[in-house]
Formats: C-alpha cells, structure tokens, sequence
C-alpha cells in the first residue's frame, strides 16, 4: 500500500520575539500561514521492519538527520509499530530557507503514517508528536493560517489572509535558525510587530492593512549578517510587491502581491540576480 501526502511551504507575516526563556528557546508570537509550493512525500510499506529515505534531492540528508525519519522513527516507538516504511521526498522547497522545508515533511510524515498504519491518532496527538521534533512541526500538522505562540507550537486557528501573489526569492545562502536566535537580543528590540493588528487585518480581510503590519524581529539579526538579504527586499520593494518580509529566520524573502499583472515584472526582474525565485498563490 502507498500513501502520497503533500508538505507545503510556510511564510511568516509577523514574528516577535518575547524574550529568552530557562530552557534556550524563546517565547514568540507569529502569524503563519501556508503557499502553494510543496514537497510530496510517497510512503510505502516494506516488509521488513525499517525507515528508508530517499530523495531526487541530493543536498538533504537521507538519514535520521532526516526529519521525515525522526518522525517515522517517533511514530513507531511511541505506538509500538514493528513495520517498515520507504519514505520517499520529492523536494520542491528550497533547503534551510526559513520556509519551514524539513517540519512541513515531518509533519507530512507524521500525518500519512497515521494513515497507512491505521493508528488513529487525533490531529491534537499528531501536533504534540511533532512538538518533539521542532517548533513549526506542529503548526505544519494543520496548517491553515495560525497565530503561534510558546516556542511556536501553541496554535489559535484564524481564517486565511485574502488571497494574493506570494513571490519567494531565496540567496544563495544557507541561514542557522538557531545562530539567528541566539543572536536575538529580545531585551533590545524597539519595534515589536503587532499579532493583534495582523489578526485584524486578516479578519477584516484587508490586503492592505496585512501588507502594512508585515514585521519580523529576525530580520534585525539575519540582514546584519547577511545584507544581500536586504538587498533583495529592496528590489522586490523596488519592483513594486505591495509588501515585503523576510520568513522565518531567512534567508528567504517574500513579496505579497495583489495584481496579477504585476507578477512577471517582479519575477524576471529578482531572476535577473537570484537563481531560487518562486511565483505562488497562499494556500487557501
Ligand atoms: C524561525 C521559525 O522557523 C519561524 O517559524 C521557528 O521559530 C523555528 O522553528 P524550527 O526551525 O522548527 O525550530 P527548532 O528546530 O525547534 O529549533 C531550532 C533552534 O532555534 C532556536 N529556537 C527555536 C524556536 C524558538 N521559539 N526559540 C528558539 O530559540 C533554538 O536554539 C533551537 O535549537
Ligand atoms: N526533510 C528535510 N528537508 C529539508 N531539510 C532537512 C530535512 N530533514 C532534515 N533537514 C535538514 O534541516 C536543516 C534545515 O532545513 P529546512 O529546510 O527545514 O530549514 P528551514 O526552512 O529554515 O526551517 P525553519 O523555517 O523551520 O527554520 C537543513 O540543514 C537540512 O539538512
């Protein structure tokens, strides 16, 4: 028997940062929700009781680096599961790209292997496995559009931003989500980005006020060690998005773009001087 399951791309439309808490993460607050560019994970059983990984993508680890097999490997010891499974990641999203490549697979792994094992475990179980394995596994579980808080893994559901044009631009580089946090000084930040106005934006379905209230305390820390990140919200401002954010930790940039006509304009001319640049919808 197979199983196909679709891991989609996560953006971040606000991220503050609370402060450090006793056990190294750090309290946040984010708005997150998921673009129309996925891995598509295949999984099939083996008769013999082992995790295979495999990959068209020769730059991820196939490995228990791997976090389709942590959660394969959590799955199967917490319900007793003496089967084996042949993951296979068919890899759409670019790697260590702030968008959340790697939980959205465990997530989606944690998902289909409910499904082929007939486990029944409830969405809530599923989002408390994938806290174990990453701060964004649990929002990934569901998906939608959620405001994240704890260490991201306490979710209120919202409804979807209206819908638009999300345009990712990812340099060249490869961004440490954990150098980047321990580098937040949370005591020094002067302009926190407010949850509370991007809910509302959200909930009044106001595409303006939600480009308005974009904010990302991460981009403090990520654009002083790599300013080709700011170089690249600069074009994507100079190109005409209507709103411009750095996801996550980086090194990705997004662009929120509401006419359809402006798209090939702000696409070919970040392609000009950025390989890894995507034209999607949100997922709604
Ligand atoms: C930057 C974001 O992707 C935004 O959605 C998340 O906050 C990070 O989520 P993630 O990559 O799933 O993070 P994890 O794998 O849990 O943690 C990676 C590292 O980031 C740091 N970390 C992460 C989340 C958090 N709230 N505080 C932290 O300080 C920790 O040093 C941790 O060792
Ligand atoms: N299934 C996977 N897909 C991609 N990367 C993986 C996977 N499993 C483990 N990794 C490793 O995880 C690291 C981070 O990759 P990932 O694409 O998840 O980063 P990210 O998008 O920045 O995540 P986040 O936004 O949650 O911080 C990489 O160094 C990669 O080698």
């Amino acid at each position: 028997m197979k199983i196909y399951e679709k891991a989609p791309a996560k953006i971040n439309l606000m991220l503050d940062v609370l402060h450090k808490r006793n056990d190294g993460y750090h309290e946040v607050e984010m708005i997150m929700t998921m673009v129309d560019l996925s891995d598509r994970l295949t999984m099939s059983e083996l008769p013999r009781d082992t995790i295979i990984i495999s990959s068209q993508a020769g730059y991820i680890p196939l490995d228990e680096k791997n976090l389709a097999f942590q959660a394969a490997r959590l799955i199967k010891e917490r319900y007793n599961v003496s089967r084996g499974v042949h993951i296979h990641l068919d890899k759409h999203i670019p790697v260590a790209a702030g968008l959340a490549g790697g939980s959205s697979d465990a997530a989606a792994a944690l998902r289909g292997l409910n499904r082929l094992w007939k486990l029944g475990i409830s969405d809530a179980e599923l989002r408390a496995l994938g806290a174990e394995l990453g701060s964004d596994v649990p929002f990934c579980i569901t998906g939608g559009t959620a405001l994240a808080s704890g260490r991201g893994e306490l979710l209120k559901p919202l409804p979807n931003p209206p819908q638009c044009w999300v345009i990712l631009a990812k340099p060249p580089i490869n961004v440490s989500t954990a150098e980047v946090y321990g580098r937040v000084k949370a005591d020094q930040i002067t302009r926190h980005p407010s949850a509370q106005q991007m809910e509302s934006a959200i909930r009044n379905a106001s595409f303006t006020e939600v480009c308005s209230t974009l904010g990302n305390v991460l981009e403090e820390v990520t654009l002083k060690l790599y300013p080709e990140v700011e170089h690249l919200k600069n074009s994507m401002i100079r190109l005409g998005a209507d709103g411009v954010l750095m996801s996550g930790s980086g090194p990705t940039v997004f662009g929120l773009v509401s006419k359809e006509a402006k798209v090939p304009r702000i696409y070919n001319g970040l392609r000009g001087f950025c390989k890894d640049v995507y034209a999607v919808r949100l997922l709604t």
